[in-house]
């Protein structure tokens, strides 16, 4: 394996445009999973994707794949508009892995790489149904191509081998393979290395480094941070769904707003401020509101009381009074509050598709 470790940054600024995304926006019900992003992967770069839980980084590759259906904004491959169907966007040149793997398990390590090579062989069916010449020699070539693909990814000895019983990392390297079998531009990878070890990660980055010199752009989702700025010409910032900050790891890492979203401190014009902003001066409006309720009508209660000359009993009516205000101030919003998060909650259950992980 043949691997270049420099960024090459310099090198890819004039190289042509592989993947554009604009204005991508995509809506669940109530909530914004990721708001206007736009980014684009140049010919031999590698950019990585990173952002705190639930940014919206898995819901961003599943819009560039087809998965789902943007909301809002276009994704374009090599020029030329993607459908939203997910075998078109494979054919058309993007192929990607999963966070959560999914490989045939009760296959073999070979038969799942040639199942990823399918968008690439033209045999029809009566060609496969009556193994014609035709059949045969699309066959044999696409297992030589399958096996080299293993040999890249340092599996082919285990090609006979039942995919389940692969270590973890060795699937995740396989699923590897099998995206590469559809003959790729580019190439989505969504945290490749989540469960593995220092070395697996290492063995890792290396075979991504390796992938771009092949002339395969690369975008990755990653939480190690040390992976991705190892690696990545360039990274993208997600926060909250939108993309927060775009450059070079030094500039990445220099940004106090990243280190502010990772460490969950809010900071001047973060995306979603204003409206925690808005909910939190809500609250204490409410509950300025109820104080001053509940201290009326302990007043009031206290007038009566000193008004029928009974002291004693009046203060516990009005102490009464008082505990109930205060439990409807704290109860009343909550409750207030309820219903609606229950209808967001709903609406976003019922637009939920399965694991898109
Ligand atoms: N199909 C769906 N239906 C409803 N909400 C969804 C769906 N998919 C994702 N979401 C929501 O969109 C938001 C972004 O999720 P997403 O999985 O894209 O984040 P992420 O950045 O990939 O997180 P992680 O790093 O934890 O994988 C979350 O609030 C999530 O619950």
């Amino acid at each position: 394996m043949t691997t270049t470790t420099e960024t090459g940054a310099a090198k890819t600024a004039t190289a042509a445009t592989v993947l554009d995304a604009s204005g991508v926006t995509m809506r669940f019900g109530g909530l914004t999973a990721v708001r206007n992003v736009d980014l684009t992967v140049r010919e031999g770069e590698i950019v990585g994707l990173i952002g705190p839980n639930g940014a919206g980084k898995t819901t961003f590759f599943n819009c560039l794949t087809g998965l789902y259906v943007p909301t809002e904004g276009q994704v374009s491959y090599k020029g030329t508009v993607l459908p939203p169907k997910p075998h078109l966007v494979t054919q058309a040149g993007i192929a990607r892995t999963f966070q959560n793997i999914r490989l045939f398990s009760n296959m073999t390590v070979l038969e799942n790489v040639l199942v990823g090579r399918h968008t690439r062989t033209k045999e029809g069916l009566w060609s496969a149904l009556l193994r014609g010449p035709g059949f045969k020699k699309a066959e044999a070539a696409s297992r030589e191509r399958a096996m080299e693909l293993l040999e890249f990814v340092g599996l082919a000895s285990k090609a006979e081998h039942l995919a389940r019983n692969l270590p973890y990392g060795e699937q995740r390297k396989l699923e590897i393979a099998r995206a590469l079998a559809s003959d790729p531009g580019l190439l989505l990878l969504d945290e490749p290395t989540a469960g593995m070890n220092q070395s697996e990660t290492r063995t890792t980055e290396e075979l991504v480094f390796a992938i771009r010199d092949r002339g395969i752009a690369v975008l990755v989702i990653e939480h190690d941070m040390k992976f991705i700025f190892k690696l990545c010409d360039r990274v993208a910032v997600l926060v909250q769904g939108e993309k927060l900050v775009e450059g070079t790891a030094e500039v990445v890492q220099g940004d106090e707003r990243v280190v502010a979203a990772y460490l969950g401190t809010p900071y001047e014009g973060a995306p979603g401020a204003a409206e925690v902003a808005e909910v939190e001066a809500a609250e204490a409006h409410a509950e300025a509101e109820a104080a001053a309720e509940a201290t009326a009508e302990a007043a009031e209660a206290t007038d009566d009381a000193e008004a029928e000359d009974a002291p004693a009993d009046a203060d516990a009516d009005a102490d009464a009074d008082s505990d109930d205000a205060e439990a409807e101030a704290d109860g009343g919003a909550p409750a207030d509050a309820a219903p609606a998060d229950a209808d967001a909650a709903d609406e976003q259950h019922s637009t939920t598709e399965g694991d898109s992980k």
